[in-house]
Parts: structure tokens; sequence; C-alpha cells
């Protein structure tokens, strides 16, 4: 097969994305790269190319059509202003980006006209005070914006937060509304519109990686009239299995459970009468 019509697919080289994007294509059968210093790994059999890129830039290559689909954050697409959009969430690297300074110095967005803000998100920045209709000077630095507080270089920071420790570090505090809620994306170009079955598999593929994570599967021997109790216990995506056992009166069902409720659930089809109720682990799915 030529290369043209392998997928080609951005990662994040390094940073916050890097290891949950290697782990989620590796769990989705993909050959990943197993030292840092590879920047492209060709997995002929799977008609696949891995392109190792910085977070920030995925955007671009995608948006330009170079590359057909990208792992990257929200906001890293958003900031860029690349034509690409988002087709799937991958429902890991969640943060906010948010505004912050010193407690009492600033307390509101309505106050962010004529400051200085400090960020390494600056087409993010100018957009949200573009639609707040403030004026502001964005002053734009390549990573810990929250110490331009204190060393002057600006009255605020605009920058993306987790855990909000580097903030409470640096004695700062967040104000107004998050200007967004972000997290790990799957990103094509805009203009591709038409239908691609390899951009289908491989989105096929992460959804059965996360319904995999989210799902365990329980079986369990339940009396038979007592078999639509515990259904209704245990309804699974579509409909649980029910087989026969071959001691009289009895079934043995089989369903799929969110991996949140697998206690509460054992505790209730214990109490109704379910026994040998085992519960294993989900390695791949396809729905
Ligand atoms: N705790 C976090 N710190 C930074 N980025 C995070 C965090 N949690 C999630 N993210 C997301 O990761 C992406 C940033 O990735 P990137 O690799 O550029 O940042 P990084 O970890 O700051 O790396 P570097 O500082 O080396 O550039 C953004 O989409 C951001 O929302
Ligand atoms: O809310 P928290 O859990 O503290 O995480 C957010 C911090 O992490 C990132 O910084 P990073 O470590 O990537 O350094 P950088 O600012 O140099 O990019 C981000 O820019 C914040 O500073
Ligand atoms: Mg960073």
């Amino acid at each position: 097969m030529p290369t043209s019509e392998r997928l080609r697919v951005a990662m994040p080289n390094k940073g916050a994305l890097a290891d949950a994007s290697a782990q989620i294509m590796r769990e989705a059968g993909y050959r990943v790269r197993r030292e840092a210093k590879e920047l492209v790994v060709v997995d002929a059999e799977q008609q696949v190319e891995l392109f190792y890129l910085r977070p920030r830039d995925i955007a671009v290559y995608v948006g330009r059509g170079h590359l057909d689909v990208g792992i990257t954050g929200r906001d890293l697409l958003l900031d860029s202003g690349a034509p690409a959009c988002e087709v799937m969430q991958l429902g890991f690297g969640a943060s906010t980006f948010r505004y912050a300074a010193r407690p009492g110095d600033v307390t509101s967005t309505n106050e962010l006209g004529g400051k200085r803000i400090a960020t390494s998100f600056p087409g993010l920045v100018r957009k949200d005070l573009a639609d707040k209709g403030f004026e502001a000077t964005v002053v734009r630095l390549d990573g810990a914006v929250e110490t331009a507080v204190t060393l002057g270089v600006a009255d605020v920071i605009a920058d993306v937060v987790e855990t909000g420790t580097t903030l409470r570090n640096a004695g700062l505090a967040v104000f107004g509304e998050p200007i967004l809620h972000s997290e790990a994306v799957l990103i094509r170009p805009q203009e591709r519109t038409e239908p691609s079955p390899t951009v289908d598999i491989l989105v096929r593929r992460l959804q059965g990686v996360q319904t995999a994570h989210r799902y365990v599967m329980m079986d369990y021997d339940i009396r038979v009239e007592l078999v639509e109790r515990a259904c209704a216990l245990t309804p699974g995506l579509e409909s649980p299995t029910v087989s026969p056992l071959h001691r009289e009166g009895y079934v043995a069902v089989r369903s799929m459970v969110p991996r949140g409720s697998t206690n509460t659930v054992m505790d209730q089809l214990y109490e109704i009468g379910a026994r040998a109720i085992l519960v294993t682990e989900i390695a791949a799915c396809r729905l």
C-alpha cells in the first residue's frame, strides 16, 4: 500500500498529554514509539503512521491537512486558530483555562480593561477580551506565567489550571468564570468532509478503549423467577445475556455494569438472591 494511503496521526511528543495519548493508542491496538527520540512510527500492519509533535503545533499540521488527525488539547486547538475541528473527546487531560491575580487586586472580569495579562495562550485571551469588550495588553510568555505577577511583568495571568497548586504556590487566586473547559481531543482538518474509513476505524477503536475503561463485565446466577428484577439492576448497554444453568430453576446472567457502581450493584443483586456474582475487566470492546 502506498504511504499516502496510510492514516497519518499527530501525537503529543511531550507534556501533560503525552503519556495518556500513547496509552490510549496502544490500547487501541496501534504500535506507539518505544523511546522518546523516535519522531515517526510506521505501523505498516495497521496502515498508520504516528508523527510525534509538540502539542501546540498539532492543530497547525492537522489544520493545513498535512496530517489526517491528531491528539491535542481543546485549549491548544482554539488558541492556534487553525482550521481544524474536534472529532471526539478523549476523556483525559482535563483542565480549565482561567484568569488569576493576587487576591484582592482583581476580583472580577469586569476589571480586565487596561490590565497587563500574561499568558501562553494569546489567541484564547484576545478572543475572550474581544467577546467581553475589553481592551488590555496581552503579554505572551512561554510558560511559568504565574511568576509574571510576582516579577511585575503583568497584573493578571490567564493559564491552565488543573489542581490549582501552582496558582496557590504563586499566591494567586482565580476570578471570574473559566474561559474554557478543556480536555484532550482527536482533531481533523475542518475542510475534509468526505467520509474516511480509516478515521472511522480509529474512532471506533478509541471509543472501544473508553467503554472498556468505563464498564466491567458482571456474571451471576439467579432463580429464574427473579431474573426480571435482576435484569432491571443490570440492564447492560443493549440487553443482558440470560443462559440456562444445568441446575433446574436457575439462570446465569451476564451484563456490562458501569465501573463506578460495581459494588452497589453487587450488593443489590445479592440482596434479591443472586449468587456467584463475578466481576471481570473488559480488555477491549467494539459496540
Ligand atoms: N496540569 C496540567 N498542566 C499543563 N497542561 C495540562 C495539565 N493538565 C492538562 N493539561 C493540558 O495539556 C495541554 C498542554 O500540554 P503541553 O504539553 O503543551 O503542556 P505542558 O505540560 O505545559 O508542556 P510544556 O510545558 O513542556 O510545554 C493543554 O491542552 C492543557 O489543557
Ligand atoms: O493547577 P495545576 O495542577 O498546578 O497545573 C497547572 C499548571 O501546570 C502547567 O504548568 P507546567 O508544569 O506545564 O509548566 P509551564 O507553565 O512552564 O508550562 C500550567 O501552565 C500551570 O502552571
Ligand atoms: Mg506547560
